[in-house]
């Protein structure tokens, strides 16, 4: 059994969970409220400008340079591949570069970022893998089984979402982060293990919450303090 089968044992009920998640099922039926999208678009782009500084720790903490590269191109596919996704449907709602930058992050974001960055900083290459694991291959899990959900691919609004996560480019981001962490997991010792998966299982519980977030405007930040 590899590492990665061991961690999809234990956070598969976590995952499954994302599929019943109304803000996930109305991207897959196409009924989610396009307010919450935008919002959410916003607090993704915040959140993904903290998480690509776990990649390039993890490429400055690699112990080879074929592990520093991986880091490195997963950094680049993230600023220029997967943020794009994000300025594209931005431009759309007529929302500027400026403004999404600017965004307040919400709590669940600032606690999600500051727990894998601080687990990065803290410990070796294996933390900045285990940190960024379940995000990468979460969404193209999602991706794809919604994709499967008829009419998700073809959605006027929500249809680039799917195909996007459900690419093949992002087929590869995540199978390139599947071998990473079997790689770096081959010769670890078992508390070591045990701690790269916990924090695969935090960050799996973080992107539940993410979700939650997404879809309770109760969660969003008070846009009157913001602009005080
Ligand atoms: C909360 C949240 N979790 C996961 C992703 C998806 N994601 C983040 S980085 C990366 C790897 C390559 O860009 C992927 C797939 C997201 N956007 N937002």
């Amino acid at each position: 059994m590899t590492f990665s089968d061991r961690l999809f044992k234990k956070i598969e009920p976590v995952w499954n969970s994302y599929l019943e998640h109304p803000f996930i099922k109305g991207i897959g039926e196409g009924t989610l409220d396009k307010e919450k999208f935008i919002h959410y678009m916003q607090q993704d782009y915040v959140y993904l400008i903290e998480y690509s500084r776990v990649f390039a720790i993890g490429s400055a903490k690699a112990n080879d340079i074929e592990t520093m590269t991986i880091f490195a191109n997963l950094l680049h596919g993230t600023m220029n591949f997967e943020m794009d996704l994000h300025r594209e449907y931005a431009e759309k709602f007529g929302i500027s570069n400026e403004q999404l930058e600017a965004t307040e992050p919400s709590a669940i974001v600032t606690a999600y970022t500051s727990y894998m960055i601080s687990q990065a900083a803290l410990g070796g290459v294996e933390n900045a893998i285990a940190a960024v694991f379940a995000c990468a291959w979460s969404y193209n899990w999602i991706g794809k089984k919604l994709a499967e959900w008829p009419g998700a691919l073809d959605h006027e609004l929500y249809g680039n979402w799917v195909k996007m996560y459900s690419s093949d480019g992002f087929t590869k981001i995540a199978d390139d982060c599947l071998h990473l962490i079997n790689d770096i997991a081959k010769d670890k010792p078992e508390h070591e293990l045990k701690k790269m998966e916990e924090i695969v299982i935090q960050t799996s519980y973080f992107e539940y919450m993410f979700w939650d977030m997404a879809e309770n405007t109760s969660m969003w930040p008070v846009k009157e303090l913001a602009d005080a």
